[in-house]
Protein backbone atom coordinates (compact mmCIF):
# COMPACT_ATOMS: atom_id res chain seq x y z
CA UNK A 1 0.00 0.00 0.00
CA UNK A 2 1.55 3.84 -0.88
CA UNK A 3 1.89 5.77 2.41
CA UNK A 4 -0.47 8.75 1.83
CA UNK A 5 -2.41 7.16 -0.63
CA UNK A 6 -6.39 7.03 0.14
CA UNK A 7 -6.49 3.88 1.00
CA UNK A 8 -3.93 4.53 3.32
CA UNK A 9 -5.79 7.21 4.69
CA UNK A 10 -8.82 5.10 5.44
CA UNK A 11 -6.89 2.54 7.44
CA UNK A 12 -5.40 5.39 9.54
CA UNK A 13 -8.90 6.72 10.47
CA UNK A 14 -10.23 3.28 10.95
CA UNK A 15 -6.90 2.47 13.20
CA UNK A 16 -7.50 5.63 15.15
CA UNK A 17 -10.59 4.77 16.71
CA UNK A 18 -8.55 0.81 17.76
CA UNK A 19 -6.86 0.28 20.28
CA UNK A 20 -3.98 -1.62 20.31
CA UNK A 21 -3.16 -0.47 16.72
CA UNK A 22 -3.87 -3.04 14.60
CA UNK A 23 -1.27 -5.75 12.41
CA UNK A 24 -0.63 -5.26 8.80
CA UNK A 25 -2.79 -8.45 8.40
CA UNK A 26 -5.52 -7.27 10.23
CA UNK A 27 -5.49 -3.81 8.14
CA UNK A 28 -5.61 -5.31 4.72
CA UNK A 29 -9.06 -6.79 5.92
CA UNK A 30 -10.13 -3.39 7.63
CA UNK A 31 -9.93 -2.37 4.41
CA UNK A 32 -11.98 -4.69 2.49
CA UNK A 33 -14.64 -4.10 4.66
CA UNK A 34 -14.14 -0.78 4.61
CA UNK A 35 -14.68 -0.96 0.94
CA UNK A 36 -17.80 -3.20 0.93
CA UNK A 37 -18.98 -0.99 3.44
CA UNK A 38 -19.09 2.12 1.57
CA UNK A 39 -21.32 0.42 -0.77
CA UNK A 40 -23.72 -1.04 1.31
CA UNK A 41 -24.32 1.16 4.67
CA UNK A 42 -24.53 4.77 4.08
CA UNK A 43 -28.59 5.44 4.33
CA UNK A 44 -28.64 3.99 7.92
CA UNK A 45 -29.03 5.11 10.77
CA UNK A 46 -25.84 6.73 12.78
CA UNK A 47 -25.92 5.29 16.45
CA UNK A 48 -23.88 6.67 19.46
CA UNK A 49 -24.19 5.18 22.60
CA UNK A 50 -22.75 7.26 25.69
CA UNK A 51 -21.75 4.56 28.44
CA UNK A 52 -21.24 1.88 25.79
CA UNK A 53 -18.65 -0.40 28.12
CA UNK A 54 -21.22 -1.05 30.51
CA UNK A 55 -23.93 -3.60 31.61
CA UNK A 56 -26.62 -1.76 29.68
CA UNK A 57 -24.33 -0.44 27.19
CA UNK A 58 -22.61 -4.00 26.07
CA UNK A 59 -26.00 -5.53 25.04
CA UNK A 60 -27.24 -2.51 23.58
CA UNK A 61 -24.42 -1.92 21.36
CA UNK A 62 -24.81 -5.88 20.00
CA UNK A 63 -28.23 -5.44 19.56
CA UNK A 64 -27.50 -2.24 17.68
CA UNK A 65 -24.55 -4.27 15.68
CA UNK A 66 -27.59 -6.86 14.76
CA UNK A 67 -29.85 -3.96 13.32
CA UNK A 68 -29.95 -3.44 9.63
CA UNK A 69 -30.94 -0.47 10.07
CA UNK A 70 -27.95 0.94 11.98
CA UNK A 71 -24.99 1.77 9.21
CA UNK A 72 -22.84 3.28 12.07
CA UNK A 73 -22.32 2.52 15.65
CA UNK A 74 -19.81 5.07 17.83
CA UNK A 75 -19.40 3.31 21.25
CA UNK A 76 -18.23 5.97 23.21
CA UNK A 77 -17.24 5.29 27.42
CA UNK A 78 -15.01 6.81 29.62
CA UNK A 79 -13.33 3.47 30.68
CA UNK A 80 -13.16 0.37 28.00
CA UNK A 81 -14.17 1.09 25.01
CA UNK A 82 -11.54 0.44 23.01
CA UNK A 83 -12.18 -3.44 24.45
CA UNK A 84 -15.90 -3.53 23.61
CA UNK A 85 -15.37 -1.69 20.40
CA UNK A 86 -12.72 -4.83 19.20
CA UNK A 87 -15.32 -6.97 19.94
CA UNK A 88 -18.26 -6.09 18.73
CA UNK A 89 -16.43 -5.02 15.44
CA UNK A 90 -15.77 -8.41 14.66
CA UNK A 91 -19.47 -9.39 14.54
CA UNK A 92 -20.36 -10.32 10.87
CA UNK A 93 -23.03 -7.44 10.15
CA UNK A 94 -22.80 -4.14 8.06
CA UNK A 95 -23.31 -1.43 10.66
CA UNK A 96 -19.25 -0.13 11.06
CA UNK A 97 -18.34 0.48 14.71
CA UNK A 98 -16.06 2.94 16.04
CA UNK A 99 -15.22 3.93 19.91
CA UNK A 100 -14.63 6.49 21.73
CA UNK A 101 -12.67 6.69 25.20
CA UNK A 102 -13.11 9.55 27.14
CA UNK A 103 -13.61 13.63 27.53
CA UNK A 104 -11.46 14.24 24.73
CA UNK A 105 -13.39 12.22 22.42
CA UNK A 106 -16.81 12.89 23.45
CA UNK A 107 -17.07 15.37 20.27
CA UNK A 108 -15.95 12.72 17.55
CA UNK A 109 -18.16 10.33 19.30
CA UNK A 110 -21.19 12.24 18.58
CA UNK A 111 -20.40 13.87 15.74
CA UNK A 112 -23.74 13.31 13.12
CA UNK A 113 -25.56 11.04 14.99
CA UNK A 114 -29.27 10.79 14.30
CA UNK A 115 -29.78 8.63 17.35
CA UNK A 116 -27.81 8.76 20.97
CA UNK A 117 -28.77 6.34 23.21
CA UNK A 118 -27.25 7.41 27.08
CA UNK A 119 -26.63 4.20 29.66
CA UNK A 120 -23.81 6.26 31.20
CA UNK A 121 -23.45 6.66 34.94
CA UNK A 122 -23.82 4.62 38.10
CA UNK A 123 -26.47 1.45 38.38
CA UNK A 124 -28.46 1.16 42.17
CA UNK A 125 -27.26 -0.84 44.88
CA UNK A 126 -29.27 -2.67 47.21
CA UNK A 127 -30.97 -0.46 49.81
CA UNK A 128 -30.64 2.62 47.40
CA UNK A 129 -33.61 4.63 45.29
CA UNK A 130 -33.01 5.41 41.68
CA UNK A 131 -33.21 8.86 43.11
CA UNK A 132 -30.15 8.42 45.05
CA UNK A 133 -28.32 8.16 41.78
CA UNK A 134 -29.18 11.57 41.23
CA UNK A 135 -25.95 13.38 42.58
CA UNK A 136 -23.41 11.38 40.65
CA UNK A 137 -25.83 10.95 37.22
CA UNK A 138 -27.25 14.56 37.20
CA UNK A 139 -24.16 15.91 36.22
CA UNK A 140 -22.71 13.05 33.91
CA UNK A 141 -26.15 13.54 32.09
CA UNK A 142 -25.67 17.34 31.83
CA UNK A 143 -22.15 17.23 30.00
CA UNK A 144 -23.12 14.39 27.30
CA UNK A 145 -26.05 16.92 26.32
CA UNK A 146 -23.93 19.22 26.10
CA UNK A 147 -22.10 17.55 24.24
CA UNK A 148 -24.98 16.46 21.73
CA UNK A 149 -26.11 20.27 21.79
CA UNK A 150 -22.42 21.31 19.95
CA UNK A 151 -22.04 18.53 17.42
CA UNK A 152 -25.84 16.86 16.70
CA UNK A 153 -28.01 18.96 17.93
CA UNK A 154 -31.03 17.08 15.69
CA UNK A 155 -30.46 13.51 16.90
CA UNK A 156 -32.98 11.40 18.59
CA UNK A 157 -31.89 11.09 22.72
CA UNK A 158 -32.56 8.08 24.43
CA UNK A 159 -32.30 8.70 28.00
CA UNK A 160 -31.96 5.63 29.85
CA UNK A 161 -29.76 6.85 33.28
CA UNK A 162 -31.39 6.98 36.48
CA UNK A 163 -33.03 8.48 37.93
CA UNK A 164 -35.02 8.80 34.32
CA UNK A 165 -38.06 10.90 36.32
CA UNK A 166 -35.29 13.62 36.73
CA UNK A 167 -32.51 13.28 34.08
CA UNK A 168 -34.83 13.64 31.57
CA UNK A 169 -35.75 17.39 32.68
CA UNK A 170 -32.50 17.72 32.84
CA UNK A 171 -31.76 16.80 29.21
CA UNK A 172 -34.58 19.17 28.05
CA UNK A 173 -33.42 22.13 30.46
CA UNK A 174 -30.06 21.54 28.45
CA UNK A 175 -31.56 21.72 25.31
CA UNK A 176 -33.80 24.58 25.48
CA UNK A 177 -30.87 26.58 27.50
CA UNK A 178 -28.91 26.37 24.27
CA UNK A 179 -32.09 26.82 22.06
CA UNK A 180 -31.83 23.31 20.29
CA UNK A 181 -34.81 21.52 22.35
CA UNK A 182 -37.48 19.82 20.24
CA UNK A 183 -39.78 17.44 22.41
CA UNK A 184 -40.20 15.18 19.76
CA UNK A 185 -36.57 14.33 20.00
CA UNK A 186 -36.07 13.54 24.16
CA UNK A 187 -37.29 9.78 25.59
CA UNK A 188 -36.66 7.98 29.02
CA UNK A 189 -36.48 4.91 28.38
CA UNK A 190 -39.58 3.11 30.30
CA UNK A 191 -40.16 -0.11 27.81
CA UNK A 192 -38.78 -2.32 30.79
CA UNK A 193 -41.11 -1.61 33.30
CA UNK A 194 -43.75 -2.71 29.73
CA UNK A 195 -41.64 -5.92 29.40
CA UNK A 196 -41.81 -6.54 32.99
CA UNK A 197 -45.50 -5.80 33.42
CA UNK A 198 -45.98 -8.12 30.66
CA UNK A 199 -44.05 -11.08 31.81
CA UNK A 200 -45.70 -11.04 34.69
CA UNK A 201 -48.94 -10.96 33.64
CA UNK A 202 -48.79 -13.37 31.41
CA UNK A 203 -47.32 -15.60 34.31
CA UNK A 204 -51.11 -14.55 36.04
CA UNK A 205 -52.82 -15.94 33.32
CA UNK A 206 -50.96 -18.76 32.34
CA UNK A 207 -50.13 -17.29 28.51
CA UNK A 208 -47.38 -16.54 26.36
CA UNK A 209 -45.75 -13.05 27.40
CA UNK A 210 -44.97 -11.71 23.66
CA UNK A 211 -49.15 -12.26 23.87
CA UNK A 212 -49.39 -9.69 26.33
CA UNK A 213 -49.64 -6.20 26.45
CA UNK A 214 -49.81 -3.40 29.25
CA UNK A 215 -49.70 -0.28 29.26
CA UNK A 216 -47.32 1.12 32.14
CA UNK A 217 -47.70 5.12 32.36
CA UNK A 218 -46.48 7.61 35.12
CA UNK A 219 -42.99 7.22 35.38
CA UNK A 220 -39.65 5.37 35.61
CA UNK A 221 -39.37 4.81 39.89
CA UNK A 222 -41.76 3.26 42.72
CA UNK A 223 -44.86 4.33 42.54
CA UNK A 224 -44.19 6.74 39.71
CA UNK A 225 -44.62 3.36 37.85
CA UNK A 226 -48.37 2.54 37.14
CA UNK A 227 -49.43 -0.54 35.12
CA UNK A 228 -52.73 0.29 33.66
CA UNK A 229 -54.26 -3.25 34.15
CA UNK A 230 -58.11 -2.46 33.66
CA UNK A 231 -56.46 -1.87 29.74
CA UNK A 232 -54.48 -5.30 29.17
CA UNK A 233 -54.35 -6.66 25.75
CA UNK A 234 -55.85 -9.51 25.62
CA UNK A 235 -58.63 -8.30 27.35
CA UNK A 236 -59.07 -9.66 30.99
CA UNK A 237 -59.64 -9.55 34.30
CA UNK A 238 -58.28 -9.87 37.57
CA UNK A 239 -59.20 -9.92 41.63
CA UNK A 240 -58.82 -7.56 43.42
CA UNK A 241 -55.26 -9.78 44.91
CA UNK A 242 -54.05 -9.91 41.66
CA UNK A 243 -54.30 -6.64 41.06
CA UNK A 244 -52.38 -5.69 44.90
CA UNK A 245 -49.64 -8.17 43.46
CA UNK A 246 -48.90 -7.07 40.12
CA UNK A 247 -48.96 -3.28 40.49
CA UNK A 248 -46.48 -3.89 43.47
CA UNK A 249 -43.93 -6.34 41.50
CA UNK A 250 -44.06 -3.84 38.48
CA UNK A 251 -43.14 -1.22 40.58
CA UNK A 252 -40.82 -2.86 42.40
CA UNK A 253 -39.47 -4.61 39.15
CA UNK A 254 -36.03 -2.99 39.42
CA UNK A 255 -35.48 -3.69 43.01
CA UNK A 256 -35.75 -7.01 42.63
CA UNK A 257 -33.35 -7.30 40.30
CA UNK A 258 -30.77 -4.94 42.14
CA UNK A 259 -31.12 -7.07 45.73
CA UNK A 260 -30.65 -10.28 43.57
CA UNK A 261 -27.54 -8.85 41.98
CA UNK A 262 -26.41 -7.66 45.37
CA UNK A 263 -23.97 -4.93 44.64
CA UNK A 264 -23.14 -6.48 41.11
CA UNK A 265 -25.58 -4.10 39.64
CA UNK A 266 -28.83 -3.34 38.18
CA UNK A 267 -30.65 -5.00 35.52
CA UNK A 268 -29.16 -5.17 31.78
CA UNK A 269 -30.33 -8.15 30.12
CA UNK A 270 -33.79 -7.97 30.18
CA UNK A 271 -33.34 -4.20 28.35
CA UNK A 272 -33.41 -5.55 24.55
CA UNK A 273 -34.93 -2.65 22.62
CA UNK A 274 -36.37 -3.71 19.47
CA UNK A 275 -35.48 -0.86 16.80
CA UNK A 276 -38.59 -1.46 14.69
CA UNK A 277 -40.01 2.48 13.17
CA UNK A 278 -43.72 3.26 13.17
CA UNK A 279 -44.28 1.21 16.26
CA UNK A 280 -46.49 2.14 19.80
CA UNK A 281 -44.41 1.93 22.98
CA UNK A 282 -44.45 3.65 26.09
CA UNK A 283 -42.28 6.32 26.56
CA UNK A 284 -41.25 9.52 29.09
CA UNK A 285 -41.66 12.47 27.07
CA UNK A 286 -43.16 15.79 27.42
CA UNK A 287 -46.55 16.03 27.35
CA UNK A 288 -50.05 17.18 28.02
CA UNK A 289 -51.88 13.89 28.82
CA UNK A 290 -51.43 15.32 32.65
CA UNK A 291 -50.66 18.66 34.17
CA UNK A 292 -47.03 17.64 34.76
CA UNK A 293 -44.68 19.05 31.55
CA UNK A 294 -42.78 14.87 31.31
CA UNK A 295 -45.10 11.58 31.30
CA UNK A 296 -44.72 8.28 30.09
CA UNK A 297 -47.43 6.97 28.19
CA UNK A 298 -47.74 5.35 24.75
CA UNK A 299 -46.18 6.64 22.08
CA UNK A 300 -46.41 6.85 18.27
CA UNK A 301 -42.66 6.65 17.49
CA UNK A 302 -41.21 7.42 13.80
CA UNK A 303 -37.95 8.12 12.28
CA UNK A 304 -37.70 11.97 14.21
CA UNK A 305 -38.81 10.67 17.36
CA UNK A 306 -42.29 10.99 19.28
CA UNK A 307 -44.71 11.09 16.34
CA UNK A 308 -47.71 11.61 19.11
CA UNK A 309 -48.26 11.15 22.40
CA UNK A 310 -51.68 8.96 23.32
CA UNK A 311 -54.18 9.83 25.78
CA UNK A 312 -54.15 7.81 29.06
CA UNK A 313 -57.69 6.29 27.87
CA UNK A 314 -60.21 5.27 30.41
CA UNK A 315 -58.68 4.22 34.44
CA UNK A 316 -60.78 2.94 37.24
CA UNK A 317 -60.82 3.86 40.25
CA UNK A 318 -57.86 2.12 41.45
CA UNK A 319 -55.83 3.59 38.79
CA UNK A 320 -57.12 7.20 39.40
CA UNK A 321 -55.88 6.82 43.18
CA UNK A 322 -52.32 5.41 41.85
CA UNK A 323 -52.04 8.25 39.21
CA UNK A 324 -52.44 10.79 42.00
CA UNK A 325 -49.84 9.70 43.89
CA UNK A 326 -47.79 8.78 40.87
CA UNK A 327 -48.09 12.65 39.93
CA UNK A 328 -47.32 13.97 43.31
CA UNK A 329 -43.61 12.03 43.47
CA UNK A 330 -43.15 12.64 39.62
CA UNK A 331 -43.59 16.17 40.23
CA UNK A 332 -40.96 16.48 42.84
CA UNK A 333 -38.15 14.56 40.55
CA UNK A 334 -39.14 16.69 37.68
CA UNK A 335 -38.36 19.72 39.42
CA UNK A 336 -35.31 18.71 40.69
CA UNK A 337 -33.65 18.11 37.04
CA UNK A 338 -34.79 20.84 36.11
CA UNK A 339 -33.69 23.25 38.90
CA UNK A 340 -30.52 21.30 38.47
CA UNK A 341 -30.12 23.37 35.74
CA UNK A 342 -31.55 26.44 36.38
CA UNK A 343 -29.85 26.91 39.69
N1 LIG B 1 -34.22 3.27 32.19
C1 LIG B 1 -34.12 1.99 32.49
O1 LIG B 1 -35.03 1.20 32.27
C2 LIG B 1 -32.86 1.47 33.09
C3 LIG B 1 -32.64 0.10 33.17
C4 LIG B 1 -31.44 -0.35 33.70
C5 LIG B 1 -30.48 0.55 34.14
N2 LIG B 1 -30.73 1.87 34.04
C6 LIG B 1 -29.72 2.86 34.45
O2 LIG B 1 -28.72 2.90 33.46
C7 LIG B 1 -27.49 3.33 34.03
C8 LIG B 1 -26.38 2.37 33.63
O3 LIG B 1 -26.60 1.10 34.17
P1 LIG B 1 -25.53 -0.07 33.91
O4 LIG B 1 -26.05 -1.28 34.55
O5 LIG B 1 -25.16 -0.09 32.49
O6 LIG B 1 -24.29 0.51 34.77
P2 LIG B 1 -22.74 0.16 34.55
O7 LIG B 1 -22.01 0.72 35.72
O8 LIG B 1 -22.59 -1.27 34.23
O9 LIG B 1 -22.37 0.99 33.24
C9 LIG B 1 -22.37 2.37 33.20
C10 LIG B 1 -21.30 2.81 32.22
O10 LIG B 1 -21.31 4.22 32.18
C11 LIG B 1 -19.97 4.64 32.08
N3 LIG B 1 -19.81 6.02 32.47
C12 LIG B 1 -19.71 6.57 33.70
N4 LIG B 1 -19.53 7.89 33.61
C13 LIG B 1 -19.54 8.18 32.29
C14 LIG B 1 -19.39 9.39 31.57
N5 LIG B 1 -19.21 10.56 32.18
N6 LIG B 1 -19.44 9.32 30.23
C15 LIG B 1 -19.64 8.14 29.59
N7 LIG B 1 -19.77 6.97 30.22
C16 LIG B 1 -19.72 7.00 31.57
C17 LIG B 1 -19.20 3.68 32.98
O11 LIG B 1 -17.81 3.68 32.67
C18 LIG B 1 -19.89 2.37 32.66
O12 LIG B 1 -19.24 1.68 31.62
C19 LIG B 1 -27.73 3.39 35.54
O13 LIG B 1 -27.99 4.72 35.92
C20 LIG B 1 -28.98 2.55 35.72
O14 LIG B 1 -29.71 2.90 36.86
C21 LIG B 1 -31.89 2.34 33.54
O1 LIG C 1 -33.88 -0.53 39.04
C1 LIG C 1 -32.89 0.06 38.62
O2 LIG C 1 -32.17 0.75 39.34
C2 LIG C 1 -32.52 -0.08 37.16
C3 LIG C 1 -33.67 0.10 36.24
O3 LIG C 1 -34.27 1.34 36.38
C4 LIG C 1 -34.68 -1.00 36.33
O4 LIG C 1 -35.88 -0.71 36.33
O5 LIG C 1 -34.29 -2.17 36.36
Amino acid sequence: MQPGSEASRRIARINSHLHPPVSQMEETSLLRRANCRSKGGASGFKVAILGAAGGIGQPLALLMKMNPLVSVLHLYDVVNAPGVTADISHMNTGAVVRGFLGQPQLEDALAGMDLVVIPAGVPRKPGMTRDDLFNINAGIVKTLCEGIVKCCPKAVVNLISNPVNSTVPIAAEVFKKAGTYDSKRLLGVTMLDVVRANTFVAEVLGIDPRDVNVPVVGGHAGVTILPLLSQVNPPCSFTPEEISYLTDRIQNGGTEVVEAKAGAGSATLSMGLRGDAGVVECSFVASQVTELPFFASKVRLGRCGVEEVLPLGPLNEFERARLEKAKKELAVSIQKGVSFIRK
